[in-house]
């Protein structure tokens, strides 16, 4: 995987946070090519990670094994229908991480022949500690699988799915889901400002509380609900608080949001693949 070639269509902040995975993973930067309209953003990326360059998409997929495409889904079709004849002749492995661009509207503009990834990042991608799922088409072969895998372990953990459908799952619960602890991160603060902590005591108290969670989850073999139990003195504060968020309805309003990302992420691969 270290010698391949890899290409990167768009170079802001999903580009740039995959590209520092790789570098921090091993991959050399002079294996790694990036193609951006925004010379500014690239001569920024060539400056802070030594990688080759270029203003056009089409000379970047002329040189690379693997093309990921990191552009807003809005700019998607152009971009794939303007650099079909190379990716044609080429036939390097296409990675989309475009949200809500289906299998189907990329074998539309780019070839049912093409081998295509397509994924399901996070923003904690661009700290390292990312949650994402892939999904293939049926072109893509045992060392592409490995590829797009190891491109997007290289900033956090990478799950395949095996129905593309599964992919409006993901975003809804991973691809969002960090808004969703920024959301309770907010009204906690505000709690903790209502009972006259400092703003900062607040925050630090609050962000490391997440951390803590998080940590002791990923490495525990419990499930949430034994942790959870574990906090919960018998008679103690934190009965109180779970009892004042189970008779408000959480684990209802939870189910409800999650299943509103889910709808509209099936909706938005319809509107994005028809436009
Ligand atoms: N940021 C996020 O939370 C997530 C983003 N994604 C997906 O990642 C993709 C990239 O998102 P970001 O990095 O956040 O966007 P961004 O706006 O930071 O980067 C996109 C880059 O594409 C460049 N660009 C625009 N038109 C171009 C063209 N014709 N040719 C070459 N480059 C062009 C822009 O100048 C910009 O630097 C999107 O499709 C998005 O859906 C997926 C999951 C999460
Ligand atoms: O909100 C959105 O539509 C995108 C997809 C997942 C995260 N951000």
């Amino acid at each position: 995987m270290k010698t391949k070639k890899i290409g990167f269509i768009g170079g802001g902040n999903m580009a740039s946070s995959l590209i520092t995975g790789l570098i921090a993973s091993g991959h050399s930067p002079s294996q790694i090519w990036v193609s951006d309209v925004n010379q500014d953003a690239l001569k920024t990326l060539a400056n802070n990670l030594n990688i080759n360059i270029s203003v056009a998409n089409e000379a970047v997929i002329e040189e690379v094994d693997v093309v990921v495409l990191a552009v807003k889904p809005q700019v998607l079709r152009e971009v794939a229908e303007n650099c079909v004849a190379v990716i044609k002749n080429k036939r390097p492995l296409v990675v989309s991480i475009a949200a809500g661009i289906a299998q189907e509207s990329l074998s539309r503009w780019l070839g049912t022949e093409v081998a295509v990834v397509r994924c399901m990042p996070n923003t904690p991608s661009l700290v390292l500690t990312g949650a994402t799922g892939l999904h293939a088409n049926t072109n893509v072969d045992e060392e592409q699988r490995d590829l797009a895998e190891n491109i997007l372990r290289s900033v956090g953990v990478a799950l395949w799915v095996d129905q593309e459908s599964e992919l409006d799952a993901v975003t809804a619960v991973s691809g969002s889901g960090p808004a969703y602890y920024f959301l309770l991160m907010e009204a906690m603060e505000q709690a903790a400002l209502s009972l006259g902590m400092q703003e900062h005591t607040a925050r630090l108290l609050i962000q490391q509380t997440a951390l803590g969670a998080a940590k002791i989850a990923l490495e525990s073999n419990e499930s949430p609900e034994q942790l959870r139990k574990r906090v919960t003195s018998p008679g103690g504060t934190t009965e109180q608080a779970i009892e004042a968020f189970e008779q408000g309805g959480f684990r209802e309003l939870v189910a409800k949001a999650v299943l509103a990302a889910h709808s509209r992420s099936i909706e938005m691969s319809k509107q994005l693949g028809e436009q």
